[in-house]
């Protein structure tokens, strides 16, 4: 089977002349079929910039990824924006839930979007709102719920596509430890079952501790795996 993400030799700088810097020196990482990754790394290590590539919403400064066998650091934007709607799922810090939508429309608009067929929508809600936990709040809109359960709103938004490849930076960073601890083993229980691959970010310890891929981002490299680090 193709791994589901292969980095090979990426750079990425942002600005020019002496306004430059380098963010990620020829990073090489492979991500397996129903691997659930961890990122950390200090603030402004590259996470974010990371998933950025690796989501096709920005291009490398050097090098190639490689989504499913496929080269993507040529795709024009229309072919990364169909890539993004086929293939990926994104819980990202904005959130970018629609206001004027409760949450139940909210992922539905989620689902038309990925090109979900309608006779499947309700049963997709109904699924994605339970593990989330957040049943009671399926009619209510963006304003009237908490930030950490707008974050959990995301997070049913983009499980319920069921992705190929999941992408969420720090997706519990608003929420208490015993929700953060929900949303993680509903995502192992996503892999367990085969049903996407998940690369996430993370500060949280705790979190770090119970994943079993864990990279970290240090001085513009990959460092160390979670595995290495113990030995
Ligand atoms: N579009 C951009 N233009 C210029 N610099 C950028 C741009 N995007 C990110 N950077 C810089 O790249 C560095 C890495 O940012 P990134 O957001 O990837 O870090 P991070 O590890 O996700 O940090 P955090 O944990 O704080 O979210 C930062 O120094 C940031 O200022």
């Amino acid at each position: 089977m193709e791994p589901v993400v292969r980095i090979e030799n990426i750079s990425k700088s942002f600005g020019s002349g002496n306004k430059k810097v380098d963010i990620l020196d020829q990073i090489n990482l492979t991500i397996e079929p129903h691997q659930l990754v961890a990122l950390r790394g200090r603030s402004g290590s590259g996470k974010t910039t990371l998933l950025n590539l690796i989501g096709a919403l920005d291009k490398p400064t050097d090098g190639e990824i490689y989504i499913e066998g496929n080269p993507i650091s040529k795709y024009n934007e229309k072919q990364c924006s169909e890539l993004r709607r086929q293939k990926m799922g994104f819980v990202f810090q904005s959130y970018g839930l629609v206001p004027l939508m409760t949450v139940e429309e909210n992922i539905e608009f989620g689902l038309r979007i990925a090109g979900v067929p309608r006779a499947e929508w309700a049963e997709k809600i109904k699924e994605s709102i339970e593990l989330v936990g957040l049943s009671k709040r399926a009619k209510h809109r963006p304003y009237e719920i908490s930030g950490g359960e707008q974050q959990r709103v995301a997070v049913a938004r983009a499980i319920a596509t069921k992705p190929a490849l999941l992408l969420a930076d720090e997706p519990t960073a608003e929420l208490d430890t015993k929700m953060a601890f929900h949303i993680i083993s509903a995502f192992q229980e996503l892999v367990k079952n085969k049903t996407t691959t998940i690369v996430m970010t993370t500060h949280d310890p705790g979190i770090l501790e119970i994943i079993e891929h864990v990279y970290t981002l240090e001085d513009r490299k990959i460092a160390k795996d979670k595995q290495e680090i113990i030995i």
